[in-house]
């Protein structure tokens, strides 16, 4: 489109003007500008009422207003890495009016999300899937896949940080050998959720800090003549502003990619000129290197890059955050504060995490100990063996990282850590229903994956306290890997002792006594167990109420006393079928305790992944809250539930 003047004053926004990104087509350079202005406040605006992911989408407005207007979505496929940044991108796309549902139950994912629009032709969450993804589709266009893939471009955008991780480097190699005509933006911020660390990070800085690689003639030789009349003036545009980027011999086109940059990614003009000229002129994969500023545009989310990341409410006006006061300090936290105590009485300790400092809380260890901590960028499978090699080495690491992102290391957990036996500590954050996050960030399979290796000894912690025992039950724990999960949030409230204690591995204990009905919970579920065994009590059904400790290796005497002088056992836990439930019913079902009639029943995560909503409304999705615990002992016993039928 070319530059033609803008309706003088607007009678309405421009952002009035677009519902789909087909209707920016009939803007000129100038209206797209406005409108990026625009998008910026509608999107602050937007999170200040909801929170979440703000300071990643500021700085991708500009950009995601020109791929809009460039390319033809969804025809041509536009691919978000995390998907945290794709707010502008859903404002544009046919979802405004629904910004104020964002993260909240039966509202807008707070990421790409499939099944959500036509214009997020892939979701994501996690990191570093979307060059992968769109090769995959660019490869499906090429080999005449679904018709709608038709002759569409395949467009990934993915940022410093996410560029970080092997798979984006696996897809690269990948792509640069097959050729196709593939986009790559790579939206460098040098920020990661906290500043960045690593070579790579270091390398990008110096790709556009003036290091001498060859000025770049050829990308923009010819252009113009292959483009339409109205875009010349644009193509002529580029081809004077590539005249004075970087080109050859980088590590993207050692790779087989064409580089382009790099470019001043809020720069409408540059932006329309270099995607018109890319999407006029690419035949092989190219990489845009897009060079923006994280928070861009509100002083709060740019001055404080980190904290911005995500966000809960805030006011626009002052930009402070509208949290709600808490009662307990996090189990973020604790196990913080439980780890710096323990590691300063050995000096073996270290701590491993994949670009998730804060989120770890091992920022406040390396404040503590900052030649002992170790950030590894978004590299989990990385962080894995490298704590296995720590172990090896001597050393007794702690590898923290959320249950979700372990995901991606599981291979080297078995692999590297597992058969070898060695000592690497799990701590395993976020372990449940995460909330606002949704699916691709809860912790659900963790509790499976990790108690069906052998030797791996797995711990869940009910409230803080038992976490702070768990941090120091890990470290005296040196005979093979050791796991300990915890939730996202607040502990419950409970006193702490002044040090961990070290738990005997494989014991649980009883918190409270009864006769008819053992509730055996592992991990998060044991407040409301404990609450339901109060609510049958008086009902008149008595509760046993257990806390298991270990999935791995089982408290086999426990279990056999519950089921011994139980009517009916139950297992608890906040993780998905195939975990701790399961072991336990492998275990009786060896001991040939159900040919003896015992009644039992395991809680787990439903078999579906459960949207985005509040944490109490997953619990209540989910069927783990008190009620449900409650609804599962009167079922299980097959007692109506009078007081409920009366209602
Ligand atoms: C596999 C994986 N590990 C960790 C994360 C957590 N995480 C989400 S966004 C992010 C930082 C991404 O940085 P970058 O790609 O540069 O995007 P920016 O936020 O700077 O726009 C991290 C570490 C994740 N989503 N996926
Ligand atoms: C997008 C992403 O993966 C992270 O930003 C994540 O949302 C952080 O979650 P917490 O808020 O639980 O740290
Ligand atoms: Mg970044």
């Amino acid at each position: 489109m070319s530059d033609r003047p803008a309706t003088p004053t607007p009678a309405t926004p421009t952002l009035d003007r677009v519902n789909v990104p087909a209707d920016l087509k009939a803007l000129s350079d100038t209206e797209l500008k406005r409108l990026a202005h625009e998008l910026r406040q509608e999107v602050i605006a937007a999170v200040s009422e909801t929170g979440g992911h703000l300071g990643a989408g500021l700085g991708v407005v500009e950009l995601t207003v020109a791929l809009h207007a460039v390319f033809d979505t969804p025809k041509d496929r536009l691919i978000w890495d995390v998907s945290h940044q794709c707010y502008p991108h859903k404002i544009l796309t046919g979802r405004r009016d629904r910004m104020r549902t964002l993260r909240q139950e039966k509202g807008l994912s707070g990421f790409t999300k499939r099944s959500e629009s036509p214009y997020d032709p892939f979701g994501a969450g996690h990191s570093s899937t979307s060059i992968s993804a769109a090769l995959g589709f660019a490869v499906a266009r090429d080999l005449g896949g679904a018709p709608e893939y038709g002759l569409g471009d395949a467009i990934a955008v993915i940022g410093d940080g996410s560029m970080s991780a092997g798979m984006a480097f696996e897809a690269m190699n990948n792509a640069g050998h097959l050729g196709k005509r593939l986009i790559v933006i790579l939206n460098d911020n040098e920020m990661s959720i906290a500043p960045p660390t690593g070579a790579l990070s270091s390398y990008l800085t110096r790709l556009y800090a003036g290091a001498p690689f060859q000025e770049l003639k050829a990308a923009a030789k010819g252009a113009v003549s292959l483009l339409p009349h109205p875009f010349q003036e644009g193509a002529k545009r580029a081809k004077e502003m590539l005249k004075g980027m970087t080109v050859g011999g980088t590590l993207f086109e050692e790779l087989g990619f064409s580089y382009v940059g790099p470019v001043d990614g809020h720069d409408m003009d540059q932006l329309l000129s270099v995607l018109r000229t890319v999407k006029a002129r690419a035949t092989g994969p190219i990489l845009i290197h897009a060079i923006t500023k994280k928070g861009k545009g509100y002083a709060p989310a740019e001055s404080r890059p980190d904290k911005g990341h995500a966000t809960a409410k805030f006011d626009v006006v002052t930009g402070e955050q509208k949290k709600a006061k808490s009662n307990a300090p996090s189990y973020t936290r604790v196990f913080a504060e439980a780890l710096i105590q323990e590691a300063e009485q050995d000096d073996k300790i270290v701590a491993v995490t994949a670009a998730m400092p804060d989120g770890t809380g091992l920022d406040l260890f390396a404040e503590r100990f900052p030649a002992r901590c170790f950030d590894v960028g978004i590299a989990e499978q990385h962080g894995v063996t490298f704590s296995a090699g720590l172990a090896a080495g001597g050393m007794k690491p702690f590898c923290a990282m959320y249950s979700t992102f372990l995901q991606r290391g599981y291979d080297q957990v078995v692999h590297d850590v597992a058969i070898q036996r060695l000592p690497v500590r799990f701590a395993i954050d976020r372990a449940g229903l995460v909330g606002a996050d949704g699916a691709t960030h809860a912790g659900a399979f963790d509790i499976a994956f990790m108690a069906n290796l052998p030797g791996m000894v797995v711990m869940a912690a009910a409230d803080e306290a038992e976490l702070k025992h768990m941090v120091a039950t890990a470290v005296a724990h040196n005979d093979g890997p050791i796991a300990f999960r915890y939730p996202r949030g607040e502990g419950v409230g409970v006193q702490m002792s002044e040090r961990g204690e070290v738990l005997e591995i494989g014991k649980g204990r009883i918190v409270r006594d009864g006769t008819r009905v053992a509730l055996l919970s592992f991990g998060t579920r044991l407040e409301p167990a404990l609450k339901a065994a109060e609510n049958l009590a008086a009902k008149g059904i008595s509760c046993t109420v257990a806390d298991a400790r270990f999935a791995k290796p089982l408290d086999h005497d426990l279990i056999r006393d519950l089921a011994a002088n139980h009517e009916a056992l139950i297992t608890l836990e906040e993780g998905a079928i195939g975990g701790f439930g399961s072991h336990v019913a492998d275990f009786l079902a060896e001991e040939g305790v159900f040919d003896r009639g015992l009644k039992f029943r395991s809680m787990t995560l439903p078999d579906t992944f459960i949207d985005h909503a509040s944490p109490e409304a997953m619990y209540a999705t989910a069927g783990l809250n008190t009620s449900d615990i409650e609804a599962k002992v009167l079922s299980v016993l097959g007692v109506a539930d009078i007081a409920s039928k009366r209602a």
